[in-house]
């Protein structure tokens, strides 16, 4: 229980209650949110750094900056706004949304996430309408309309999104027409981050239209030092699903009939794909600005600088998947051993292959991307698609983010996500539970070559040929190859943190592509003439 003598409002500038709440409360506390990135880490401590205080209509809440510190590495910043909640407050909060019991001088009651709080959604949404700056003594919490947002909506309704995600979304309108979704960043980094960046820079600069219109930011700029955002606001889009979900429901028909020995993949679906790929491949055209005059995003060669960013990135990512899959290698079913082994048995091929890429002449160009592109990041409404959330790669430091790659790597993404589709839809339904595995893997490599090459193709010609983003089929091959090797390495971290049961499925991923390698090194043997731009079955020879 946390106690002090002083009120609520008095709380901005009392150093020794946010200590004691920093101290006592916050290590239990923050290690059950989702948005907590440091559970992996050994913690040594939480320190609040700012107190940034936000008037609501009726009590102040406390923005707070809460320093995680660690063993090793880079300490983290986080942001955590608070309330206090009156015990006879009608307002529920959910239990993830209370922090602690609170005694503030003769009021008693809880200390919440204020985000789960109305009045403080309304305040920063009223900010972001109003252009309002709020002084704080070392600087100032700034919020910014942006061009989505009429100046006139005010929108007295809000509520949280009960997404469990790395960020915060409140939602304001009524039940009927919801208008507008504002994140608050979780994980703070010093400058702007590349959402904002992207966003703005996709629909000033790139006129992409598949993408929620922005409607402001909200920030703190410090006396001394570079301004922090602390969250986005964009459109609302009206979706009855991301593209993960009506994948699944497309994958449902076709899991239907592979017990009775039927293929069947209907026109829709491949109509949905293509169409997915074209927006994929319109967004990379918006990106690839040459004339831009923002360095941040001008299109740059493959520098020995960046090749070796990608290898010593790769290694380290490598090792680290090693260790843990050694280390959680009796926790695997047996087919997930198996394969286990075989991806243990490649690491000289994998290293060599990416070996390559240190020499390997590359005349394509790499520009910024969407960095995290995976099914869930496509929202799809009744007839298009709206890419969400650019944020960039979660486990990456935001230097890392902001670092420009081939496009494919935007598209290893995608790919990965249609084998993660069927992958676990195929192998985890009642249906299938009678056939052979062998059968499964061969009608699941089926459907996802399919899809993969309709996307591929449907991507690819979107841009004229040659592009000076894909020199040549041999280069989008490689690339592709890396990329995608890349991030079925990252999916290994993931699936044996979060989801045991799913690690088979990057690690066929990963021999997929090892594979692919083998056939490359077959076929290659020391001369490496132009191949001609097919765009089909560009993977599977
Ligand atoms: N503009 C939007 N309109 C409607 N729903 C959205 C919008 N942006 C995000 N969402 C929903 O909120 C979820 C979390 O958003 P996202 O940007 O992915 O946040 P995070 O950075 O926390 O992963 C998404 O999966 C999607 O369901
Ligand atoms: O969306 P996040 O930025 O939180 O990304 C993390 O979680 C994803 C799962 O939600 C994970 O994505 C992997 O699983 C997806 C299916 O659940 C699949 O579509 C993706 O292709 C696969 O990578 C992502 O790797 C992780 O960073």
């Amino acid at each position: 229980m946390l106690q002090t003598q002083l009120s609520w409002p008095a709380l901005a500038t009392e150093a020794p209650f946010w200590d004691a709440l920093a101290r006592d409360v916050l290590p239990a506390y923050v290690n059950t949110c989702r948005w907590f990135a440091g559970k992996a880490r050994t913690q040594t401590g939480f320190a609040v750094t700012s107190v940034h205080t936000v008037p609501t209509v009726r009590q102040p809440a406390y923005l707070l900056i809460v320093e995680a510190t660690y063993a090793e590495g880079e300490s983290e910043q986080y942001l955590l706004p608070v309330t206090l909640l009156a015990a006879n407050s009608p307002n529920e909060v959910p239990d993830k949304g209370k922090i602690s019991p609170l005694v503030c001088g003769n009021q008693e009651g809880t200390l919440i996430d204020a985000i789960y709080h109305p009045d403080f959604r309304t305040a920063l949404f009223e900010a972001i309408r109003q252009n309002t700056e709020l002084p704080q003594p070392d600087g100032s919490l700034t919020a910014v309309r942006g061009r989505g947002l009429a100046p006139d909506d005010t929108q007295p309704n809000s509520r949280v999104l009960p997404v469990d995600s790395s960020n915060s979304a409140m939602v304001f309108g009524t039940p009927r027409q919801e208008t507008y979704f504002l994140k608050l960043y979780r994980k703070l980094f010093a400058e702007t981050n590349p959402e904002v960046e992207m966003v703005a820079f996709l629909t000033e600069e790139g006129g992409f239209e598949h993408i929620p219109a922005f409607c402001g930011t909200l920030g703190w700029n410090p006396s001394a030092g570079r301004p922090i955002t602390l969250g986005m606001m964009q459109r609302m889009v009206r979706n009855d699903k991301d593209s993960w979900m009506q994948t699944g429901d497309y994958l449902n028909d076709f899991l239907y009939a592979v017990p009775n020995r039927l293929f069947t993949i209907k026109e829709d679906v491949f109509d949905k794909v293509e169409l997915l790929g074209k927006r994929t491949g319109q967004m990379h055209c918006a990106l690839y600005q040459p004339r831009t005059t923002d360095p941040a995003f001008a299109p740059e060669p493959f520098t020995d600088e960046y090749r070796q960013f990608l290898i010593g990135r790769f290694a380290d990512l490598l090792d680290r998947r090693y260790a843990l899959l050694i280390d959680n290698y009796t926790r695997l079913d047996v087919p997930a051993q198996r394969l286990a082994w075989v991806f243990m048995e490649a690491k000289e091929m994998i290293e060599a292959f990416v070996e390559e890429f240190r020499t390997r002449p590359l005349d394509s160009l790499r520009i910024r991307i969407h960095g995290d592109y995976h099914l869930g990041q496509v929202l799809a409404t009744p007839d298009d698609f709206v890419v969400i959330d650019f944020e960039g790669e979660p486990e990456s430091t935001i230097t890392d983010r902001k670092i420009k790659h081939s496009p494919l790597k935007d598209v290893a993404g995608m790919i990965r996500s249609y084998h993660y589709a069927v992958s676990a839809k195929l192998f985890n339904a009642a249906e299938t539970q009678g056939i052979s595995p062998e059968h499964l893997q061969r009608v699941s490599d089926r459907w996802f070559y399919l899809i993969r090459d309709t996307y591929l193709d449907a991507y690819l010609s979107e841009f004229g040929s040659p592009h000076p983003l894909f020199k040549n089929n041999n280069e989008i091959n490689f690339l592709l190859l890396v990329y995608l090797l890349e991030k079925a390495v990252y999916e290994l971290g993931y699936e044996i943190s979060y989801r045991p049961d799913w690690v088979k499925i990057p690690l066929k991923g990963i021999i997929d592509v090892v594979r692919e390698i083998e056939k490359i090194r077959i076929s290659d043997q020391g001369h490496r003439e132009e191949v001609p731009m097919l765009q089909t079955k560009l993977l599977n020879g």
